[in-house]
Protein backbone atom coordinates (compact mmCIF):
# COMPACT_ATOMS: atom_id res chain seq x y z
CA UNK A 1 0.00 0.00 0.00
CA UNK A 2 1.07 3.67 -0.79
CA UNK A 3 2.90 4.60 1.98
CA UNK A 4 1.11 8.32 2.21
CA UNK A 5 -2.32 6.41 2.45
CA UNK A 6 -4.31 7.11 5.11
CA UNK A 7 -7.29 4.35 6.28
CA UNK A 8 -10.47 4.84 5.81
CA UNK A 9 -12.07 5.91 9.83
CA UNK A 10 -14.40 2.37 9.13
CA UNK A 11 -15.60 -0.03 6.72
CA UNK A 12 -18.72 2.01 6.69
CA UNK A 13 -16.48 5.09 4.73
CA UNK A 14 -16.24 3.65 1.89
CA UNK A 15 -20.27 3.33 0.76
CA UNK A 16 -19.69 7.34 1.30
CA UNK A 17 -18.46 10.84 0.42
CA UNK A 18 -15.59 11.70 2.84
CA UNK A 19 -16.66 14.40 4.18
CA UNK A 20 -13.16 15.52 5.42
CA UNK A 21 -10.08 16.37 3.52
CA UNK A 22 -9.71 13.27 0.45
CA UNK A 23 -6.49 11.06 1.32
CA UNK A 24 -2.97 11.92 0.25
CA UNK A 25 -2.93 9.73 -2.33
CA UNK A 26 -1.80 11.51 -6.03
CA UNK A 27 -4.41 12.10 -8.11
CA UNK A 28 -2.79 9.78 -10.93
CA UNK A 29 -2.44 7.13 -8.44
CA UNK A 30 -6.64 6.84 -7.45
CA UNK A 31 -9.39 4.56 -8.76
CA UNK A 32 -12.40 5.65 -9.87
CA UNK A 33 -15.18 3.41 -11.28
CA UNK A 34 -18.79 3.31 -12.32
CA UNK A 35 -19.95 -0.38 -11.37
CA UNK A 36 -18.64 -2.91 -8.53
CA UNK A 37 -16.25 -5.88 -9.98
CA UNK A 38 -15.46 -9.01 -7.37
CA UNK A 39 -12.21 -9.67 -8.19
CA UNK A 40 -13.07 -12.68 -6.63
CA UNK A 41 -14.78 -14.41 -9.86
CA UNK A 42 -11.74 -12.66 -11.80
CA UNK A 43 -9.42 -15.53 -13.06
CA UNK A 44 -7.46 -13.86 -15.89
CA UNK A 45 -6.37 -9.96 -16.31
CA UNK A 46 -5.46 -9.15 -20.10
CA UNK A 47 -4.18 -5.44 -21.09
CA UNK A 48 -3.94 -3.67 -24.10
CA UNK A 49 -0.34 -2.46 -24.52
CA UNK A 50 -0.24 0.81 -26.63
CA UNK A 51 -1.73 4.16 -24.41
CA UNK A 52 -2.32 1.44 -21.81
CA UNK A 53 0.71 -0.70 -20.31
CA UNK A 54 2.95 1.60 -22.77
CA UNK A 55 2.11 5.27 -22.18
CA UNK A 56 2.87 7.25 -25.02
CA UNK A 57 4.76 11.03 -24.51
CA UNK A 58 2.38 12.89 -26.59
CA UNK A 59 4.87 15.75 -26.97
CA UNK A 60 7.35 13.22 -28.80
CA UNK A 61 4.83 10.61 -29.97
CA UNK A 62 2.11 12.61 -31.20
CA UNK A 63 4.19 15.23 -32.91
CA UNK A 64 6.22 12.27 -34.46
CA UNK A 65 2.39 11.40 -35.81
CA UNK A 66 1.60 15.04 -36.75
CA UNK A 67 4.67 15.78 -38.70
CA UNK A 68 4.97 12.66 -40.49
CA UNK A 69 1.12 13.17 -41.40
CA UNK A 70 2.12 17.03 -42.91
CA UNK A 71 5.53 15.36 -44.53
CA UNK A 72 2.85 13.26 -46.34
CA UNK A 73 0.19 15.70 -47.20
CA UNK A 74 2.79 17.85 -48.78
CA UNK A 75 5.01 14.93 -50.31
CA UNK A 76 2.15 12.85 -51.68
CA UNK A 77 -0.85 14.81 -51.82
CA UNK A 78 -0.03 18.40 -53.17
CA UNK A 79 -0.05 20.08 -50.04
CA UNK A 80 1.48 23.16 -49.91
CA UNK A 81 5.42 23.22 -48.63
CA UNK A 82 4.30 26.02 -45.97
CA UNK A 83 2.35 23.18 -44.26
CA UNK A 84 5.93 22.11 -42.99
CA UNK A 85 6.51 24.60 -40.62
CA UNK A 86 3.22 24.30 -38.72
CA UNK A 87 3.49 24.07 -34.88
CA UNK A 88 1.53 21.02 -33.03
CA UNK A 89 0.19 22.00 -29.52
CA UNK A 90 -0.32 18.86 -27.93
CA UNK A 91 -2.43 19.79 -25.02
CA UNK A 92 -5.07 21.17 -27.01
CA UNK A 93 -7.62 18.50 -28.35
CA UNK A 94 -9.00 15.78 -25.95
CA UNK A 95 -11.19 12.53 -26.38
CA UNK A 96 -14.98 12.79 -26.72
CA UNK A 97 -14.47 15.71 -29.06
CA UNK A 98 -16.69 14.87 -32.49
CA UNK A 99 -15.29 15.99 -35.64
CA UNK A 100 -18.14 17.27 -38.33
CA UNK A 101 -15.87 16.49 -41.73
CA UNK A 102 -18.37 18.26 -44.04
CA UNK A 103 -18.37 21.43 -42.46
CA UNK A 104 -14.89 21.40 -40.60
CA UNK A 105 -16.29 21.95 -37.04
CA UNK A 106 -15.37 20.08 -33.71
CA UNK A 107 -17.52 19.49 -31.33
CA UNK A 108 -18.44 18.62 -27.53
CA UNK A 109 -21.27 17.11 -26.81
CA UNK A 110 -23.10 16.15 -24.00
CA UNK A 111 -23.90 12.81 -23.25
CA UNK A 112 -27.74 13.29 -24.62
CA UNK A 113 -25.71 13.95 -28.23
CA UNK A 114 -26.70 17.72 -27.94
CA UNK A 115 -23.83 19.65 -28.89
CA UNK A 116 -22.75 21.99 -26.17
CA UNK A 117 -19.79 23.82 -27.85
CA UNK A 118 -18.91 23.50 -31.60
CA UNK A 119 -15.89 25.31 -33.22
CA UNK A 120 -15.33 26.01 -36.67
CA UNK A 121 -11.61 25.16 -37.00
CA UNK A 122 -10.38 27.41 -33.91
CA UNK A 123 -13.19 30.02 -34.22
CA UNK A 124 -16.03 28.97 -31.81
CA UNK A 125 -19.17 29.43 -33.10
CA UNK A 126 -21.92 31.40 -32.09
CA UNK A 127 -24.91 30.10 -30.21
CA UNK A 128 -26.98 31.13 -33.55
CA UNK A 129 -24.51 29.51 -35.84
CA UNK A 130 -24.64 26.29 -33.47
CA UNK A 131 -28.32 25.90 -33.09
CA UNK A 132 -28.73 26.64 -37.49
CA UNK A 133 -26.21 23.94 -38.05
CA UNK A 134 -27.22 21.34 -35.20
CA UNK A 135 -31.31 22.03 -34.44
CA UNK A 136 -32.57 22.79 -31.14
CA UNK A 137 -32.63 19.77 -27.96
CA UNK A 138 -35.59 18.24 -30.00
CA UNK A 139 -33.88 17.72 -33.00
CA UNK A 140 -30.25 15.91 -33.09
CA UNK A 141 -27.98 14.16 -35.52
CA UNK A 142 -26.63 10.51 -34.97
CA UNK A 143 -23.20 12.11 -34.82
CA UNK A 144 -21.92 9.10 -36.67
CA UNK A 145 -19.82 7.98 -39.15
CA UNK A 146 -19.64 8.43 -42.16
CA UNK A 147 -20.20 12.37 -41.80
CA UNK A 148 -18.45 12.60 -38.25
CA UNK A 149 -15.34 11.38 -36.74
CA UNK A 150 -15.37 10.33 -33.09
CA UNK A 151 -11.69 11.18 -31.21
CA UNK A 152 -12.28 8.53 -29.35
CA UNK A 153 -7.91 7.77 -29.25
CA UNK A 154 -5.18 9.44 -28.03
CA UNK A 155 -3.30 8.28 -31.12
CA UNK A 156 -6.37 10.94 -32.58
CA UNK A 157 -5.18 13.79 -30.96
CA UNK A 158 -2.98 15.30 -33.44
CA UNK A 159 -5.06 14.57 -36.57
CA UNK A 160 -7.76 16.12 -34.75
CA UNK A 161 -5.34 19.53 -34.24
CA UNK A 162 -4.10 19.11 -37.83
CA UNK A 163 -7.87 19.21 -39.65
CA UNK A 164 -8.72 22.36 -37.96
CA UNK A 165 -5.65 23.94 -38.56
CA UNK A 166 -6.54 22.65 -42.37
CA UNK A 167 -9.91 24.41 -42.00
CA UNK A 168 -8.88 27.59 -40.94
CA UNK A 169 -6.11 27.44 -43.70
CA UNK A 170 -8.26 26.92 -46.55
CA UNK A 171 -10.99 29.33 -45.62
CA UNK A 172 -7.98 32.01 -45.57
CA UNK A 173 -6.16 30.58 -48.87
CA UNK A 174 -8.99 28.52 -51.19
CA UNK A 175 -6.31 28.82 -53.73
CA UNK A 176 -3.52 27.07 -51.71
CA UNK A 177 -4.97 23.48 -51.11
CA UNK A 178 -5.18 21.16 -54.05
CA UNK A 179 -8.17 21.92 -56.42
CA UNK A 180 -11.36 20.42 -55.88
CA UNK A 181 -10.36 20.12 -52.07
CA UNK A 182 -13.65 20.57 -49.62
CA UNK A 183 -12.99 19.64 -46.03
CA UNK A 184 -14.59 16.46 -46.12
CA UNK A 185 -12.11 15.84 -48.80
CA UNK A 186 -9.33 17.18 -46.55
CA UNK A 187 -10.42 15.27 -43.82
CA UNK A 188 -10.23 12.38 -45.36
CA UNK A 189 -6.30 12.95 -46.70
CA UNK A 190 -5.54 13.44 -43.20
CA UNK A 191 -7.23 10.24 -41.96
CA UNK A 192 -5.32 8.40 -44.93
CA UNK A 193 -1.54 9.77 -44.28
CA UNK A 194 -2.06 9.08 -40.35
CA UNK A 195 -2.85 5.40 -41.33
CA UNK A 196 -0.24 5.24 -43.52
CA UNK A 197 2.14 6.54 -40.68
CA UNK A 198 0.99 3.90 -38.45
CA UNK A 199 1.81 1.21 -41.35
CA UNK A 200 4.55 2.23 -42.99
CA UNK A 201 7.12 2.32 -40.18
CA UNK A 202 7.62 5.91 -39.71
CA UNK A 203 6.00 5.98 -36.53
CA UNK A 204 7.15 2.40 -35.43
CA UNK A 205 10.98 2.82 -36.66
CA UNK A 206 11.52 6.22 -34.42
CA UNK A 207 9.79 4.27 -31.42
CA UNK A 208 11.98 1.27 -31.32
CA UNK A 209 15.39 3.62 -32.06
CA UNK A 210 15.04 5.21 -28.59
CA UNK A 211 11.57 4.03 -27.47
CA UNK A 212 12.52 6.11 -23.95
CA UNK A 213 12.14 9.23 -25.98
CA UNK A 214 8.25 8.65 -26.64
CA UNK A 215 7.25 6.00 -24.02
CA UNK A 216 6.99 7.00 -20.24
CA UNK A 217 9.12 4.50 -18.01
CA UNK A 218 7.05 2.66 -15.77
CA UNK A 219 8.21 0.71 -12.89
CA UNK A 220 5.50 -0.65 -11.71
CA UNK A 221 4.34 -2.63 -14.25
CA UNK A 222 6.28 -5.82 -13.90
CA UNK A 223 5.23 -5.04 -10.08
CA UNK A 224 1.84 -5.94 -11.07
CA UNK A 225 1.72 -8.71 -13.09
CA UNK A 226 4.07 -10.55 -10.59
CA UNK A 227 0.71 -9.32 -8.29
CA UNK A 228 -1.46 -11.02 -10.11
CA UNK A 229 0.16 -14.32 -11.13
CA UNK A 230 1.18 -14.67 -7.54
CA UNK A 231 -2.75 -14.65 -6.72
CA UNK A 232 -3.26 -17.35 -9.18
CA UNK A 233 -4.48 -15.17 -12.26
CA UNK A 234 -3.35 -15.54 -14.95
CA UNK A 235 -1.98 -12.66 -17.27
CA UNK A 236 -2.50 -11.80 -21.07
CA UNK A 237 -1.53 -9.26 -23.20
CA UNK A 238 -3.94 -8.44 -26.20
CA UNK A 239 -2.68 -5.86 -28.94
CA UNK A 240 -3.47 -4.73 -32.54
CA UNK A 241 0.39 -4.05 -32.69
CA UNK A 242 2.13 -6.38 -34.44
CA UNK A 243 4.67 -8.94 -32.73
CA UNK A 244 8.54 -7.10 -33.66
CA UNK A 245 6.88 -3.93 -32.43
CA UNK A 246 4.96 -5.20 -29.29
CA UNK A 247 8.38 -6.92 -28.28
CA UNK A 248 10.23 -3.78 -28.83
CA UNK A 249 7.77 -1.57 -26.59
CA UNK A 250 7.14 -4.30 -23.95
CA UNK A 251 11.31 -5.27 -23.73
CA UNK A 252 11.19 -1.09 -22.84
CA UNK A 253 8.80 -1.48 -20.13
CA UNK A 254 10.25 -4.51 -18.71
CA UNK A 255 13.19 -3.95 -19.62
CA UNK A 256 14.68 -1.98 -15.69
CA UNK A 257 13.46 -5.88 -14.27
CA UNK A 258 15.59 -8.31 -16.64
CA UNK A 259 19.38 -8.75 -16.72
CA UNK A 260 20.09 -8.90 -20.58
CA UNK A 261 18.08 -5.99 -22.07
CA UNK A 262 20.58 -5.79 -25.02
CA UNK A 263 19.82 -8.62 -26.39
CA UNK A 264 17.21 -8.26 -28.91
CA UNK A 265 16.58 -11.82 -28.76
CA UNK A 266 15.48 -11.63 -24.41
CA UNK A 267 12.07 -11.79 -24.61
CA UNK A 268 12.58 -12.24 -21.17
CA UNK A 269 9.44 -9.96 -20.40
CA UNK A 270 7.12 -12.95 -21.87
CA UNK A 271 7.41 -14.40 -18.12
CA UNK A 272 4.80 -12.00 -17.17
CA UNK A 273 2.09 -13.26 -19.31
CA UNK A 274 0.35 -16.67 -20.19
CA UNK A 275 -0.81 -15.27 -23.56
CA UNK A 276 0.28 -12.93 -25.85
CA UNK A 277 -1.98 -12.09 -28.73
CA UNK A 278 -0.53 -9.61 -31.14
CA UNK A 279 -2.24 -7.93 -34.26
CA UNK A 280 -5.18 -8.88 -32.92
CA UNK A 281 -7.76 -6.46 -34.87
CA UNK A 282 -9.73 -5.30 -32.30
CA UNK A 283 -12.43 -4.22 -31.89
CA UNK A 284 -13.70 -7.37 -34.04
CA UNK A 285 -11.49 -9.85 -32.44
CA UNK A 286 -14.14 -9.54 -30.16
CA UNK A 287 -17.42 -10.66 -32.27
CA UNK A 288 -18.76 -13.86 -31.68
CA UNK A 289 -19.15 -14.56 -35.49
CA UNK A 290 -15.53 -13.38 -35.94
CA UNK A 291 -13.93 -15.94 -37.67
CA UNK A 292 -9.99 -14.67 -38.29
CA UNK A 293 -7.61 -17.59 -38.02
CA UNK A 294 -5.33 -17.49 -35.48
CA UNK A 295 -1.19 -17.96 -35.61
CA UNK A 296 1.53 -18.71 -33.55
CA UNK A 297 4.19 -16.39 -33.81
CA UNK A 298 8.07 -17.86 -33.11
CA UNK A 299 9.70 -14.97 -31.16
CA UNK A 300 12.88 -15.34 -32.64
CA UNK A 301 12.51 -15.02 -35.87
CA UNK A 302 8.86 -13.83 -36.09
CA UNK A 303 7.66 -16.61 -38.44
CA UNK A 304 3.96 -17.38 -38.23
CA UNK A 305 2.80 -20.70 -37.75
CA UNK A 306 -1.06 -22.34 -38.24
CA UNK A 307 -2.53 -22.37 -34.77
CA UNK A 308 -5.92 -23.18 -35.17
CA UNK A 309 -4.44 -27.21 -35.70
CA UNK A 310 -2.94 -27.21 -31.53
CA UNK A 311 -6.48 -25.57 -30.30
CA UNK A 312 -9.57 -26.21 -32.25
CA UNK A 313 -12.76 -26.27 -30.76
CA UNK A 314 -13.56 -28.05 -28.62
CA UNK A 315 -10.72 -28.06 -26.37
CA UNK A 316 -10.09 -30.16 -23.30
CA UNK A 317 -7.56 -28.47 -21.48
CA UNK A 318 -6.28 -31.29 -19.66
CA UNK A 319 -6.19 -33.50 -22.76
CA UNK A 320 -4.29 -30.93 -25.07
CA UNK A 321 -0.95 -30.67 -25.53
CA UNK A 322 0.15 -27.05 -24.33
CA UNK A 323 1.29 -25.05 -27.47
CA UNK A 324 4.96 -24.32 -27.65
CA UNK A 325 4.74 -20.94 -27.77
CA UNK A 326 2.62 -18.52 -26.07
CA UNK A 327 2.51 -15.40 -28.83
CA UNK A 328 -0.18 -15.29 -31.49
CA UNK A 329 -1.32 -13.14 -34.42
CA UNK A 330 -5.25 -12.97 -35.15
CA UNK A 331 -7.83 -15.16 -34.03
CA UNK A 332 -10.60 -13.86 -31.79
CA UNK A 333 -12.24 -14.24 -27.85
CA UNK A 334 -13.34 -17.79 -28.23
CA UNK A 335 -9.02 -18.55 -28.80
CA UNK A 336 -8.25 -16.26 -25.94
CA UNK A 337 -10.87 -18.34 -23.93
CA UNK A 338 -9.01 -21.74 -25.09
CA UNK A 339 -5.98 -20.34 -24.53
CA UNK A 340 -6.42 -19.02 -21.21
CA UNK A 341 -8.55 -22.47 -20.35
CA UNK A 342 -11.63 -20.13 -19.40
CA UNK A 343 -15.01 -21.65 -19.25
CA UNK A 344 -16.88 -18.29 -19.21
CA UNK A 345 -15.79 -14.54 -20.10
CA UNK A 346 -17.42 -13.22 -17.17
CA UNK A 347 -13.78 -14.93 -15.40
CA UNK A 348 -11.48 -12.11 -17.34
CA UNK A 349 -10.61 -9.10 -17.15
CA UNK A 350 -9.90 -6.49 -19.61
CA UNK A 351 -8.07 -3.06 -19.53
CA UNK A 352 -7.91 -1.03 -22.50
CA UNK A 353 -7.43 2.79 -23.24
CA UNK A 354 -10.01 2.78 -25.97
CA UNK A 355 -13.09 3.30 -25.23
CA UNK A 356 -15.14 1.19 -28.88
CA UNK A 357 -11.76 -1.40 -29.72
CA UNK A 358 -11.06 -2.25 -26.13
CA UNK A 359 -14.26 -1.57 -23.96
CA UNK A 360 -17.91 -1.25 -25.28
CA UNK A 361 -17.19 -4.11 -27.81
CA UNK A 362 -15.72 -7.01 -25.49
CA UNK A 363 -18.67 -5.85 -22.79
CA UNK A 364 -21.25 -6.88 -25.87
CA UNK A 365 -19.74 -10.28 -26.40
CA UNK A 366 -21.61 -13.01 -24.81
CA UNK A 367 -20.65 -15.92 -23.81
CA UNK A 368 -22.86 -18.57 -24.71
CA UNK A 369 -22.94 -20.93 -21.78
CA UNK A 370 -23.28 -18.38 -19.09
CA UNK A 371 -24.64 -15.11 -20.68
CA UNK A 372 -22.09 -13.04 -18.88
CA UNK A 373 -19.89 -10.34 -20.12
CA UNK A 374 -16.35 -9.85 -20.48
CA UNK A 375 -15.48 -7.32 -17.63
CA UNK A 376 -13.69 -4.73 -19.80
CA UNK A 377 -12.36 -1.68 -17.33
CA UNK A 378 -10.83 1.93 -19.27
CA UNK A 379 -8.06 3.09 -18.14
CA UNK A 380 -6.70 6.96 -18.90
CA UNK A 381 -10.17 8.22 -18.80
CA UNK A 382 -9.30 11.34 -17.11
CA UNK A 383 -8.03 13.57 -20.44
CA UNK A 384 -11.89 12.49 -21.88
CA UNK A 385 -14.07 15.51 -22.35
CA UNK A 386 -16.14 15.49 -19.47
CA UNK A 387 -20.00 15.27 -20.32
CA UNK A 388 -21.13 18.95 -19.87
CA UNK A 389 -22.98 19.73 -16.99
CA UNK A 390 -26.59 18.78 -17.93
CA UNK A 391 -28.04 22.12 -16.83
N1 LIG B 1 -3.14 1.46 -39.38
C1 LIG B 1 -3.41 2.20 -38.29
N2 LIG B 1 -2.97 1.81 -37.08
C2 LIG B 1 -3.26 2.60 -36.04
C3 LIG B 1 -3.97 3.80 -36.14
N3 LIG B 1 -4.09 4.35 -34.92
C4 LIG B 1 -3.45 3.53 -34.07
N4 LIG B 1 -2.93 2.48 -34.74
C5 LIG B 1 -2.14 1.35 -34.25
O1 LIG B 1 -2.98 0.50 -33.52
C6 LIG B 1 -2.21 -0.16 -32.53
C7 LIG B 1 -2.93 -0.01 -31.20
O2 LIG B 1 -2.54 -1.06 -30.38
P1 LIG B 1 -3.31 -1.46 -29.00
O3 LIG B 1 -2.22 -2.05 -28.17
O4 LIG B 1 -3.88 -0.24 -28.42
O5 LIG B 1 -4.34 -2.47 -29.40
C8 LIG B 1 -0.81 0.47 -32.53
O6 LIG B 1 0.07 -0.37 -33.24
C9 LIG B 1 -1.03 1.74 -33.31
O7 LIG B 1 0.13 2.14 -34.02
C10 LIG B 1 -4.42 4.19 -37.43
O8 LIG B 1 -5.04 5.26 -37.62
N5 LIG B 1 -4.11 3.37 -38.48
MG1 LIG C 1 -4.58 0.82 -26.82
Amino acid sequence: MDSGAVEPASTGAIWSTPSVEPRSISIGKQIFCNRSLNMRNITAVGFDMDYTLAQYKPETFEALAYHGTIEKLVKDLNYPEELLTWQFDWKYMVRGLVLDKKRGNILKMDRHKYVKVAYHGFREMSKEEKVAAYGSTLIRDSFDEPDYALIDTLFSLGEAYLFAQLVDFMDSNPAKVPSGTDYAHMYRDVRSAVDLCHRDGTLKRMVAKEPSRYINEDLAIVPMLQMLRKSGRSTFLVTNSLWDYTDVVMNYLCGPYMSDVSSSHNHKWLEYFDVVITGSSKPSFFHDDNRTGLFEVEPDSGKLLNADLQIGSPRSSQHQPKPIHKVYQGGNVGHLHRLLSVASSSQILYVGDHIYGDILRSKKVLDKNTHANLRACLINSSNYTAPSNES
